[in-house]
């Protein structure tokens, strides 16, 4: 029988990014003259990746986006958050700890994140953090991406490990959705990115920091899976 697993979303649940996402975003809407992007209004536009993130901060301004714009802007937002990751962005308290201790209780971890997967590979890299997992597929590393269950489906195949011994810990409703619709069971975190309580999307556990994340609460998960 393969190891159970452990799949983690990224923005908003294993590293707190947003501030970097946020520099990255006003920096190419500089480039149009357009007004910055408050924190407070990150949760509004992340979550699908970086040409969504820029088509919700014309959106938000009420701007209208020129046919090939949004190449040029993605190209630069790209540019900008590689050139200056990892930036401020950290895993969370408890982030690394939580994947150390799944995987000494003989876990496989693996993570499956509507970013880029250039983009997720260089900031865990730069984190130290690559080693920890079998997978890392990103919003383009298949033909689907979140909330599609084939993203998560096949991060789960690449990392050679089973659906039916899974687990998915995520921070918004994308994640919940998709968990939901692959029949993995899905815990919560509700610090990170969302414009609602993740409590309403009915995850299978909500958490309020990693310490609450035990081997015990998700063996309990798989099991009522495979029964
Ligand atoms: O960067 C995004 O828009 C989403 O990233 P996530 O899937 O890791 O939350
Ligand atoms: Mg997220």
């Amino acid at each position: 029988m393969s190891a159970p697993i452990i799949v983690f979303d990224l923005d908003g649940t294993l590293v707190d990014t947003a501030p970097d996402l946020l520099d990255s975003l006003n920096h190419c809407l500089e480039t149009v003259d357009m007004e910055p992007v408050k924190q407070e209004d990150i949760n509004r536009i992340v979550g699908f990746g970086s040409r969504v993130m820029i088509e919700r901060a014309f959106a938000l301004r009420r701007r209208h986006l020129a046919g090939n714009q949004l190449d040029a802007l993605q190209a630069i937002f790209l540019d900008h958050y590689t050139a200056n990751v990892p930036g401020h962005s950290r895993p969370f308290p408890g982030a690394v700890d939580t994947i150390e201790r799944f995987r000494t209780a003989g876990y496989t971890a693996a993570v499956c994140t509507n970013k880029l997967e250039g983009m997720s590979l260089s900031l865990l890299e730069a984190l130290g953090l690559v080693e920890h997992f079998q997978a890392i597929c990103g919003g383009d590393t298949f033909p689907m991406r979140k909330p599609d269950p084939g993203h998560l489906l096949r991060t789960i195949a690449m990392a050679g490990a089973d659906p039916q011994r899974a687990v998915m810990v995520g921070d918004s409703r994308t994640d919940i959705d998709t968990a939901k619709a692959a029949g993995i069971p899905v815990i919560a975190v509700d610090f990170g990115y969302t414009d609602q309580h993740v409590s309403a999307f009915e995850p299978s556990r909500v958490i309020s920091g990693f310490d609450e994340l035990t081997v015990e609460m998700v063996e309990n998960l798989i099991a009522a899976t495979a029964s």
